[in-house]
Formats: structure tokens, sequence, C-alpha cells
């Protein structure tokens, strides 16, 4: 039976097929059509390797197309920009990873890494928690400094790896947060999507680089929740948070530890007091307050228990960041590579605040007084939703191990914030 064009075609096994045909000597003829299928199979190939060449190129060009629809990072450039951020220029400096950089207190950080020379790659996913655009202000006052911002989600553990892939970091600034504690009431699940979820990706994606960097993150004075005794020292229990917020926050140090444990991460959690400055969050009623009284708005007051004031231990953001990088300079090395633990590391917890608590009637006469406007004050009780009555920082832990003192109190403060304000939005315009 003659050979099907099927056959020819798409012979199972040339070499077998024709010893199977031929049981004896080939004849011309037999040589002949021999050559011409062998040819006409070559020919085949061929056109079957350029098919598969050029869907494959296709695939590629689609993939990368969509990478640079809905993705963006990654790419020769962007890894080139990634180095060169990174890049260290002084004796014994560190590579930092901050995430939150577009946030406020990440922005700060990244800024006061870079002016001494250290290497500083940004994390941010810009979310609209509050005003993008002040979050864009701030990326573009770090792109003029030299520190580049990569837009990505702590959740993104592909991120993480490439990021980790491309430089070896020494540290990471982990600042990446859902904020705000009454606005846990209204989210509650992008609390646990960043404090929680992103926590954890972060943590894997560092368990597993080699080197592993050692780690500082923004915990909160939250965690002290309703806790009466003052003023709150790190040893305190803190099992009482009166938040979600407060909650995944303690959460985080609960985490934080086991990777430190099973890992050996090395841990420092700082916990923040109220911090507050030029370039911070809308959010925040120093900053929402500013915002009515120049618009002739009313604001509102809390009010605690029998008619106590709320107060806070208002800290600037320059001695947070002064805080932030003593952590980073004292955090020690993890002893693990490649997700092994070689021996103990560090593990720390450390108030930053001001250590001279402040009622809120107090915070909004200074900036009636810095506007040269009254507010019109609207007072309330407390509502129930995940506030504490007052916060106030023993920070001997922080002063002995960190050299942390902060100088800025809340009058010079708040007149380096209104300054700002003043010259970033002008008297009247509209903040989100
Ligand atoms: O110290 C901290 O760990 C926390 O500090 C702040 O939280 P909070 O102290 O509640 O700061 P604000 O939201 O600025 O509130 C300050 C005070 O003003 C009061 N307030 C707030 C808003 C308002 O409209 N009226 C008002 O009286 C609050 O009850 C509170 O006593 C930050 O928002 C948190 O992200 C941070 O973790």
């Amino acid at each position: 039976m003659p050979p099907s064009l099927e056959d020819e075609l798409f012979p199972s096994t040339p070499g077998k097929f024709k010893i199977e045909r031929n049981h004896g000597l080939m004849n011309h003829r037999q040589v002949y059509r021999c050559f011409a299928s062998t040819s006409t199979m070559f020919l085949w190939a061929l056109f079957l390797i350029a098919l598969t060449a050029s869907y494959l190129s296709f695939q590629s060009f689609v993939d990368s197309g969509r990478n640079y629809l809905s993705v963006s990072w990654g790419g020769i450039q962007w890894e080139k920009q990634v180095r060169t951020s990174a890049q260290i220029h002084r004796t014994g400096g560190m590579s930092v990873l901050v995430t939150g950089a577009a946030g406020f207190v990440g922005s700060h950080v990244s800024l006061a890494l870079k002016r001494r020379g250290d290497g500083v790659v940004g994390l941010d996913n810009f979310n609209d928690y509050y005003d993008p655009s002040l979050k864009k202000a701030r990326k573009s006052l770090l792109t003029s400094h030299g520190v580049f911002i990569v837009q990505g989600d702590i959740n993104d553990a592909k991120l993480l790896a490439k990021l980790f892939d491309v430089v070896a970091f020494t540290h990471v600034m982990h600042l990446a947060a859902q904020a705000g504690v009454r606005y846990a009431m209204e989210n509650p699940h992008s609390y646990v999507h960043s404090n929680i979820a992103g926590l954890v990706t972060l943590l894997e994606a560092c368990k597993s680089a080699n080197p592993q960097p050692s780690i500082v993150w923004a915990s909160s004075s939250s965690v002290y929740g309703l806790n009466e005794k003052v003023p709150f020292s790190e040893s305190d229990q803190t099992d009482q948070p009166a938040s979600l917020y407060a909650a995944t926050k303690k959460a985080g140090e609960e985490i934080t530890h086991t990777y430190n444990h099973i890992y050996g991460l090395s841990i420092t959690g700082l916990r923040f007091f109220t911090v507050y400055g030029p370039w911070g969050r809308p959010d925040m009623a120093y900053f929402s307050f500013t915002r009515n009284i120049l618009q002739g708005k009313p604001i509102t007051v809390y009010r605690g228990k029998n008619r106590v004031d709320l107060a806070r231990d208002f800290t600037y953001i320059d001695d947070i960041v002064k805080g932030c990088v003593g952590s980073l300079d004292t955090s020690g090395k993890s002893t693990g590579s490649g997700g092994k633990k070689r021996g103990p590391a560090p593990y720390r917890i450390f108030n930053l605040g001001n250590t001279s608590p402040v009622t809120v009637p107090t915070l909004v006469s200074i900036l009636e007084r810095h506007l040269k406007m009254k507010a019109k004050r609207n007072i309330v009780d407390m509502p129930g939703n995940g506030d504490v009555p007052f916060t106030h920082a023993n920070i001997s832990s922080a002063r002995r191990e960190l050299g942390y003192k902060p100088t800025t109190d809340l009058q010079t403060g708040l007149k380096k914030f209104v300054k700002w304000y003043l010259s970033y939005y002008g008297y009247g315009k509209t903040v989100n």
C-alpha cells in the first residue's frame, strides 16, 4: 500500500518507518522517492518550526503588552532605575526597601536615608484612602532627590521576589499600612488586607531572601488600648485593643515575633504616638482641623467620659524620623538564609512618643493662634468608634537603645506644619 499523504507528512519515526517498509536493498525509484519524501519532510519541519517560533514570539508580545497595560513594574529600564536608586554612597551604608514610601512617615524617612548616602528604593500602592495627589507630590519630591518609588502592593509576592532579586537589600523599613483608627469601622477588610495579609507576604519575601534583610516596621501606640497605667511602657500588657486597627497592629507584633523565632529575621517594631507635621496625613485631626478652620467650617471636638478632655502624646515627624533611622542603624543582622534560621536574631519593640500629652482643645487653640483664625468648635461626647481617651509614652527604652530624644513640642511642630500647609494648599484650596 503506498504511504498516505498523512504518513508522508507526519512519519512517526522516519528511520523505523523505512526499515519496516523495505525488506531489502532500495531501487532507483525507491531512492528517489525516499529522497523526495525526506526533502518534503524537511520543508514541512522547517515550516512547523517557523510557525511555532512565530506563535511563541506573538505570545511573549501579548504577555509583555499585558504587563505594560496592567502591571507597572518590570523590564530592563525599570530594573536599572531600581538598581540606581538602591546604590549606596557612603562607607558602611545600607540599601533600604521602604514600603509606604509615598506616605507621610515613609517619604520623610526615605529622604533622610538618601540624604546621608544610603540606597533607598520605595514601594507604594498609591491607594485612595486619602487624596492620592498628595502622595504623588511626595513622590515627585523623592524623585528629585534620586529616590525611585515602585508602584505596587505589598501583597504582590512576585513583585517582592523580583525586587529582592534585583537588589540585595540590607534593611526593610516597612511603613505601608492601612492607617486610621476610626475608618476601621467603615472598611474593616482593608486593615486585614494591608496590616495582616500584606505584612505576611512581605515577611515571606524577607525570610526567603538571601541575604535576609533586617526589618524595622510601624506598630502603633493604639496597641495600649484601654490601659490606664501611664506612661505606657513596652513591658505593659497590650491585650485590650479598642479598635480593629489596634488589633491588626498588635497581631503584627505577634506575627513578626514568629518570623523572628522561626526564620531568624531581625525585627524592630516601633509604636508611633500620633505623628504629625509637614506633608502629613489629611485624615488626622490636626490636618482636617486646619483645613476646616481655614474654610470657616465647624470642627468636631470629641470629649471623654465625665467631660474629660481627650489627650494625645503628639510626636513631631522629625523626631520620629530620627527614631526610625536609629532603629535601622542598631537593628543587628538577621541570621537566617534561604528560609532557614542559623541562630537567634534581635526582636525589639520601642515606644516613639513625645512624653508630654496635650489635650485636643489645646491642639485646637494652638492651631487658632498659628492660623490667626477662630475655630467653630462643635464639642460632642466621644462616640464608641475605637478611640482611646489618652496616650502617653515612656521612651526610656528608645532613649537608651536608639539614642532617641524628641526635641519638638506641639507648639513648635504645629507652626512648621501650618507654614507647610499654607505654602502647599494656600488659604482656601479644598483637600480631600
Ligand atoms: O498613635 C497612633 O498610634 C495613631 O495615631 C493616630 O490616631 P489618633 O491618635 O486617633 O489621631 P487623630 O485621628 O489625629 O486623633 C487625635 C485626637 O483628636 C480627636 N479627634 C479626631 C477627629 C475629630 O474629628 N475630632 C477629634 O476630636 C481624636 O479623638 C483623638 O483624641 C493615627 O491616625 C493612627 O494611624 C496612629 O496609629
